[in-house]
């Protein structure tokens, strides 16, 4: 990929014995948003730690921007969220945007704006001590969005915030991305990052094993779509004995088949005419493709 803004390619770690990263490559161009899923201890913030320049790479190499991590054009391209985002608590919201502003290196005069942007506008002059969690994750995106990254690194920016919270941070990351950001998000939360991010990225002990949209994971994995057939009142025991399938929840039957013979399936089903009350089809979804690739099946 040349037009990558950031580029990761054979990125090896080791520490001591122990190798944590194993020539990863991934590319990131800008405006897209990647989501970057791995069991703890996968290696997801020694990637992060990498692309910042925080750790050195024992071999392999990575580029922000065209810029060697940790150099003054890679840190102006680049901005972090950790996970354990920490503030001063005795500053006001405004006083602590400010400070990172001067920071950085940019203007204050945009920490006005940008706290109303995050919808802080209200509680921006109140001691940030008070504040609440979904208000200070708020708080670490405005910080994010100060002088306008190249490339934005979310260590789990959404745990511990309630659906709404979640929902408006996506809002502000989907901003970033329009933007022209290249947006790298670390996340345990699966179904969040299934409708909210363009790739997925799998890393599975230091090693990537996916690495693509979700529809082609999904091709590739062939995994089965599931058919709950709830029968009429006693009829479970035939709808089971003429399907072939497998009796649950009582008075449903479960089928699974190969996404290609959805169809054929469902003509075959409607040959149960009155047994059947009602079907309900559910394709693979980002868990079954996680577990699929997480536990062995590569891209
Ligand atoms: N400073 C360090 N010194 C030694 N080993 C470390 C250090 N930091 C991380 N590791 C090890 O590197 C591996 C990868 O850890 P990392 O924190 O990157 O995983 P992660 O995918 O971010 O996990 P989590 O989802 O739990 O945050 C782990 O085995 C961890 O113990």
């Amino acid at each position: 990929m040349t037009d990558a803004v950031l580029s990761i390619a054979a990125a090896t770690k080791e520490r001591g014995s122990l190798r944590t990263l194993n020539a990863v490559s991934l590319d990131l161009r800008a405006g897209e948003r990647v989501a970057l899923l791995g069991h703890n201890g996968a290696g997801k913030t020694t990637l992060m730690k990498l692309i910042l320049g925080l750790t050195p790479l024992t071999d392999g190499r990575i580029t922000v921007d065209g810029a060697t991590p940790g150099s003054a054009h890679a840190r102006a391209a680049t901005a972090y969220l950790p996970e354990a985002v920490a503030f001063h608590k005795s500053l006001t919201g405004r006083e602590q945007l400010a400070l990172f502003a001067r920071l950085a290196g940019v203007s204050t005069a945009q920490v006005g704006p940008l706290l109303e942007r995050v919808g802080l506008a209200d509680a921006a002059d109140r001691r940030i001590g008070t504040w609440s969690k979904g208000m200070r994750q708020r708080l670490g995106l405005a910080q994010v969005l100060l002088g306008r990254p190249r490339v934005a690194l979310l260590d789990e920016p959404t745990s511990g915030l309630d659906p709404i919270s979640r929902h408006e941070l996506y809002a502000i990351i989907d901003e970033l991305a329009a933007e022209g950001a290249a947006v790298l998000i670390a996340s345990h939360a699966l179904t969040e990052v299934e409708a909210r991010t363009d790739r997925i990225a799998i890393l599975s002990h230091g090693d990537l094993v996916a690495n693509d949209t979700l529809a082609n994971l999904s091709r590739r994995a062939g995994l089965p779509t599931r058919l709950r057939i709830r029968a009429m009142p006693g009829a479970a025991d035939r709808v089971a004995g003429q399907t072939g399938g497998a009796r649950v929840n009582g008075a449903s039957v479960e089928i699974l088949c190969a996404p290609e013979n959805k169809m054929e399936e469902l003509r075959r089903l409607s040959h149960l005419g009155d047994l059947v009350a009602d079907i309900e089809m559910t394709p693979p979804g980002l868990e079954d493709l996680y577990r699929h690739y997480a536990e062995g099946g590569r891209t």
